[in-house]
């Protein structure tokens, strides 16, 4: 072990918070420590968003190049190059972990530590952090240490060769059949991409539909969507075990009822669990949820002051997104600044193609306040209906917009279709700056494109009742 090295802030975990905070703190003339054990970036930029973006392109083309007839341009047969799309997706993980890596090298007063890092009590009102042969203190702790993938207690998983995200991003063969246990966005966006690769591809879920969280019509539009590029999606299942199949070359999923879905590959994508068992948490006396998470107030600070816990392990967010805006809050406040988490309105996008994205209530939600007697309307509007989606010959989805009629705010948007990944936004500004709809009305719009029909959307809205009966 080195001697104890003193530092302002230590960051444990290299996510999509920690690497900012610290570029901001060292920026304010702090000494910081950043500790990692595997890769800069995290699982966004090494297993998770990154490389699922990229690979997704390659399957769009693909799928775009067996349309190509559709917008009369003749292709001959399509070839997917599994592994040529494969190290392309490495090689721009490759340059954003190693971008990452050099700006985040080159800043004075940042030392990077590649280990396990966690707490090992205090002096005083210094923590103690372990990480490898170091140990460090400091007067703060920034937690910033993700997920990995939850493994559900299915008999005979333990003993067969199965897939989480990463693994999946590391195979040099495609499946001929992939299997994936769960219907959620890993699920989802893997399935399709490795659909319009070439593979096989069946989803089996527990819950009644995929999407738990969705209103029931976009869970159906988007296992419609699914369904229609030819993938296999079944529901209400229950899986008994998991084991080889007859000719040992493959997986065999057995359901309850006595039927079986068989696959060369095997994906589980049934959730994730928070970092926060390793972390010494007990010796500085914090606890963490029943699930594992960390629990914060608005600031994000943990139940010990000095320790801020930001990201997935949080609970308040499982996005890139909600994890970078995490540190953006913590920086301001530890500038003297006022701003909190429960400020923000929750949006997302999952990136299936069309995307399907959504920022504040959903229908049920609304529904609800409806029977405490708050006057809402809804808009729908189908994407074939939209003169910009008929041009692009890409015309599933829909367009549901939520309006308090009492304030003019919007109260939620959901939208399935193209591009839907960045018009969510447009509502998503106007609920966060407070605006009401008639500024998306009165706005001038570029035409032509799917936002510029947001106020014929609105203006055709209907009284939302309690019920959807
Ligand atoms: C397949 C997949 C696709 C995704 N796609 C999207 C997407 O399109 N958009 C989106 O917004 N989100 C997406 N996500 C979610 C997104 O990746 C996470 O929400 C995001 O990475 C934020 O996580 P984080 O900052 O909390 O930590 P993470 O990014 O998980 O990073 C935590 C880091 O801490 C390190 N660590 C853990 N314990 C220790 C320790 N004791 N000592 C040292 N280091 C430690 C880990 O090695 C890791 O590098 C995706 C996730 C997956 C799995
Ligand atoms: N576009 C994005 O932002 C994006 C993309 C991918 C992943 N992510 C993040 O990654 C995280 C994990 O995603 P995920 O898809 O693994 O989890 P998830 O929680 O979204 O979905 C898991 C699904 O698995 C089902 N399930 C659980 N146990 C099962 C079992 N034994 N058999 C069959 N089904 C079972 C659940 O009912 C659920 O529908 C999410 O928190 C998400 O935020 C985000």
């Amino acid at each position: 072990m080195s001697g104890e090295q003193r530092f302002d802030a230590i960051v444990i975990g290299a996510g999509q918070a920690g690497p900012f905070l610290g570029a901001t703190l060292v920026a304010r003339g702090m000494k910081v420590a950043l500790i990692e054990e595997r890769d800069l970036g995290g699982t966004c930029v090494n297993r998770g968003c990154t490389p699922t973006k990229t690979l997704r392109k390659s399957a769009r083309v693909a799928h775009m190049a067996r349309r190509a007839s559709e917008f009369g341009v003749q292709t001959g047969s399509v070839q997917v190059n599994f592994r040529a799309a494969m190290e392309r997706m490495q090689r721009r993980v490759e340059e954003a972990r190693s971008g990452l890596q050099a700006w985040l090298g080159q800043l004075e007063g940042l030392t990077i530590i590649k280990a396990r890092g966690r707490l090992a009590g205090r002096e005083g009102e210094q923590f103690v952090v372990l990480a490898g042969e170091h140990q460090l203190v400091a007067p703060k702790v920034v937690l910033n240490t993700g997920t990995r993938p939850f493994v559900p207690p299915v008999p005979g998983l333990d003993e067969l060769p199965f897939l989480d995200n990463e693994r999946l991003l590391a195979l040099r063969e495609l499946p001929s059949r992939l299997v994936i246990i769960g219907g959620g966005y890993i699920s989802l966006e893997m399935a399709q991409i490795f659909r319009r690769l070439g593979s096989e591809v069946a989803i089996l879920e527990t819950g009644p539909r995929l999407t738990a969280r969705e209103d029931e019509d976009i869970a159906a539009a988007v296992t419609g969507m699914l369904t229609a590029e030819g993938i296999e999606v079944n529901t209400g299942v229950r899986i008994e075990r998991v084991g080889k199949a007859d000719n040992d070359a493959g997986v065999r999923v057995q359901l309850a009822g006595g039927r079986s879905v068989d696959g060369s590959h095997l994906l589980v994508a049934t959730g994730r669990i928070p970092n926060t068992d390793c972390l010494g948490l007990e010796t500085v006396g914090l606890e963490v949820s029943a699930r594992g998470y960390l629990v914060t107030n608005d600031r994000l600070e943990t139940a010990v002051p000095g320790i801020w816990a930001l990201g997935d392990i949080n609970q308040r967010g499982a996005f890139t997104h909600t994890s970078y805006h995490d540190q953006d809050i913590v920086a301001e406040n530890l500038a003297g600044g006022q701003r909190s988490a429960a400020a923000r309105v929750g949006i997302y996008a999952m990136f299936t193609d069309p995307p399907l994205a959504h920022v504040g209530l959903y229908e049920a939600d609304a529904r609800k306040l409806v029977t405490e007697g708050r006057r809402i309307s809804q808009a729908v509007h189908a994407m074939k209906d939209v003169s910009r989606a008929k041009e692009e010959g890409e015309t599933v989805g829909k367009i549901k917009l939520l309006i308090d009629e009492d304030s003019g705010h919007f109260l939620g948007a959901t939208m399935l279709g193209i591009q839907s990944d960045e018009i969510i936004q447009a509502i998503g500004l106007v609920m966060a700056s407070g605006g009401t709809w008639k500024l998306v009305r009165d706005a001038l719009p570029v035409h032509p494109t799917v936002t510029e029909f947001l106020p014929t959307i609105i203006d055709r809205r209907k009284p939302l009742t309690a019920s959807s009966g």
